[in-house]
């Protein structure tokens, strides 16, 4: 079930404003099947929105689409608007000052997006700087505080280690914090917790879900498993083959899931008591045949 306080901390006004929104959009290499097909979604400060679905259904490139890193090959089409601003068409350079302050992405595999031979302090000293102008002392003071909202125990340890001293969870927890001190707005996690075991993966869901009401960040967390997603977002797309079939409110969509292909996913979810479907088939679905699903929001949101 979605975190308790989320739904009461973020007021009606501000769900009515999305930091991001994403209209129609299209991601296409020429194939014969295009691999984002009519996505639209939003992201709102204080919430996060889990999506869900298989591989190769779309959920990365959304995001990278959103974040100007789609690959050169794709062509892309729609609307990505951040705080009110048209993105695609942007120039590079208005995309990557969009990147370095407003909006960040952490990955699976922490190993590649850390630098191996620099110490940490050093690498988050460097992600701030380039962002914001700032004393030593005052990037120390922020990436300090990042650190410890990321509920590193030693800091200082953690500040003069080489990645490759640190356990997956706390790399995670550092590109996390990462993220938080050069001020990022949204954050996009993409599998996060995947190459993490089930303890730490849980760990690393309740930052998330801490730093997301502290800091007030809109986060889109990408995963294959509904089941993680259903711990702790607030509203869940599900994407198959390319498209959004199914959104609404996290427990909504859990309780009364209305498209097969959510359906199939739900079931697919490990349970510790009855049945544990390990093997379920994914159907194959006609779009003529299922239109996509979309909740009503809560109750007095738009
Ligand atoms: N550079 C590329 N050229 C051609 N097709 C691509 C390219 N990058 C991605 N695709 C295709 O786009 C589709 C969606 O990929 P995407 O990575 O967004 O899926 P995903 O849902 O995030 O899955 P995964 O979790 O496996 O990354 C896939 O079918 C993939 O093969």
């Amino acid at each position: 079930m979605p975190h308790p306080s989320s739904a009461t901390q973020v007021s009606d006004d501000q769900r009515r404003e999305p930091i991001l929104s994403v209209r129609q959009l299209e991601v296409d290499f020429g194939g014969p099947q295009k691999a984002v097909v009519d996505v639209s979604l939003d992201l709102f400060p204080g919430e996060i929105l889990g999506v869900a679905g298989q591989s190769g259904s779309g959920k990365s490139l959304t995001a990278l689409a959103a974040l100007g890193l789609a690959p050169t090959n794709a062509h892309i089409n729609g609307s990505i608007r951040f705080k009110g601003k048209e993105l695609i068409g942007a120039s590079e350079s208005e995309r990557a000052k969009v990147r370095g302050s407003g909006m960040t992405m952490i990955f699976q595999e922490t190993v590649t997006a850390l630098n191996p031979v620099v110490q940490i302090e050093r690498q988050m000293e460097l992600a701030l700087r380039a962002n914001v102008e700032c004393s030593k002392a005052q990037a120390r003071e922020r990436i300090v505080e990042a650190l410890n909202d990321v509920q590193l125990r030693d800091v200082e340890r953690v500040l003069h280690s080489y990645p490759y001293e640190l356990s997956g969870g706390m790399c995670q927890r550092v590109m996390i914090a990462m993220a938080l001190v050069c001020g990022a707005d949204i954050l996009f996690a993409d599998e996060p917790t995947t190459a993490l075991d089930v303890t730490v993966q849980r760990e690393v869901m309740d930052i998330i879900r801490k730093v997301t009401d502290e800091r007030e960040l809109a986060v889109m967390l990408i995963s294959h498993d509904i089941g993680v997603l259903d711990e702790v977002s607030d509203q869940l797309a599900v994407m198959y083959r390319g498209r959004v079939v199914e959104t609404g409110p996290s427990s909504a969509v859990i309780a009364d899931p209305g498209h097969p292909y959510t359906q199939a996913l739900i079931s697919s979810i490990p349970r510790i008591h009855g049945a544990h479907n390990e093997f379920i088939e994914m159907p194959q679905l006609d779009f003529e045949e299922f239109e996509p699903l979309h909740h009503p929001a809560r109750e007095g949101v738009a």
